[in-house]
């Protein structure tokens, strides 16, 4: 990421409402640096799209300001703003070939055709399609027509890429591969974007940074790892598919200790400056480890029935039911299947079967309070 201290773009304070009760964006302020990826993640209807709308000047926001650079873009035409973009319904031209179609925003200019020409070339190397410039859109495979949409939107060389997901309608695999690919042509070049995604895989293997929207409000931005390991809400945490989310008191902040339905625990390292009151407690489906195979220093027992168990290779996704004061709490973790220190016998763990009571080792440093 080549980032430099003024931002490229800055919302101050945007609000969008379409009709008395709609609210599609709420008071929003954000910035976004050059060179960045910035990847905007949220639920279907929270405004993600909308956001990119009102930045590309689709859409009139009703109250706040967007500059770019510092101008406000009010006073640019959309014309003259050299925005790029990959939405998902910005469909390529099906009758005309691959360079053809990576030409027309460079045509749309009026370039000399040996700039075109030129453009084109880099851009098919780019993407990875070089020799596919005749073939026609009907030739290619899912993949290679978003990397033929994708070379399309960079080939004006646009000050800021909006892409609204240019995924979505890819089978998984095929997703996992361009996704990977996607950030390492964006980096490349050095474009500025703007993605939207509900995916947080997605989101997570792209971003430089990702902003988490509910309802139209942004409710959390941060770097990915800074978002996974610290959600700032309970909202963000179950969007990212946390479900062991308990509710906590803390009430000596200095003593370690929360009280909870489960009981009293280990407070988590980030209660230390805290203060008293009540949370959420997140506990990580990582935290827990079969007692004495690769156990943490420091972790703590926790009792309860063995309900689900499902082996994926490389861990045990598995539900422990705990008999708490306010009734069952279903706790769910990824258990590591293989352990390192086997002395020559099998490396996997056996489980016992689901009705089993068992006790597991859960590590403080793997939750979080909310
Ligand atoms: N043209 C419109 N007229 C009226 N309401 C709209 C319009 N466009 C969007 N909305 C509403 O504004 C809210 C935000 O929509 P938006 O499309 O920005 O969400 P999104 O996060 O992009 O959702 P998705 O992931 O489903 O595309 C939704 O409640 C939607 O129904």
């Amino acid at each position: 990421m080549t980032t430099t201290t003024q931002p490229m773009l800055t919302l101050i304070g945007v609000s969008k409402r379409y009709g008395q009760t709609t609210v599609a964006l709420q008071d929003i302020h954000l910035e976004v640096y050059a060179g960045e990826i910035l990847c905007v993640l949220g639920p279907s209807g929270c405004g993600k799209t909308t956001l990119l709308r009102v930045i590309a000047g689709l859409e009139d926001a009703d109250t706040g300001q967007i500059l770019l650079k510092g101008q406000d873009l009010r006073e640019l035409p959309v014309h003259r703003r050299h925005f790029g973009f990959m939405f998902q319904d910005f469909a390529l031209f099906p009758h005309k070939s691959v360079a053809e179609n990576i030409a027309f925003g460079l045509r749309m200019a009026r370039r000399p055709a040996a700039e075109i020409q030129r453009r084109v070339a880099e851009m098919l190397d780019l993407v990875n399609l070089e020799g596919y410039g005749e073939r026609s859109i009907f030739e290619l495979s899912g993949g290679e027509r978003q990397r033929v949409a994708l070379a399309r939107s960079l080939a004006p060389n646009p000050r800021l890429l909006m892409l609204d997901e240019p995924l979505g309608n890819l089978d998984q695999s095929l997703r996992d591969a361009l996704m990977v690919e996607l950030r390492s042509i964006l980096t490349r070049v050095g474009v500025t974007a703007l993605y939207v995604t509900h995916d947080q895989e997605e989101a997570f293997a792209l971003a430089d940074r990702v902003v988490v929207m509910n309802r139209g409000r942004i409710e959390q931005v941060g770097r990915p790892e800074a978002v996974y390991t610290h959600p700032a809400s309970p909202f963000v945490a179950r969007f990212l598919g946390f479900r062991n989310l308990i509710p906590a008191t803390l009430e000596q902040p200095g003593n370690g200790r929360l009280r909870t339905p489960l009981g009293e625990l280990p407070a988590p390292p980030d209660a230390a400056g805290r203060a008293a009151g009540s949370y959420t407690l997140l506990i990580r489906p990582e935290a827990a480890r079969w007692p004495g195979q690769g156990e943490l220093p420091g972790s703590f027992r926790l009792e309860g029935k063995l309900t689900r168990r499902s082996f994926r290779g490389s861990h045990y996704g598995i539900e422990l039911e705990v008999a708490g004061s306010q009734g069952m709490e279903r706790l769910h973790f990824e258990l590591p299947a293989y352990s390192l220190s086997s002395d020559g016998g099998e490396p996997v763990l056996r489980l016992p079967d689901p009705g089993a009571s068992i006790e597991l080792a859960i590590h403080p440093g793997l939750m979080t309070l909310l």
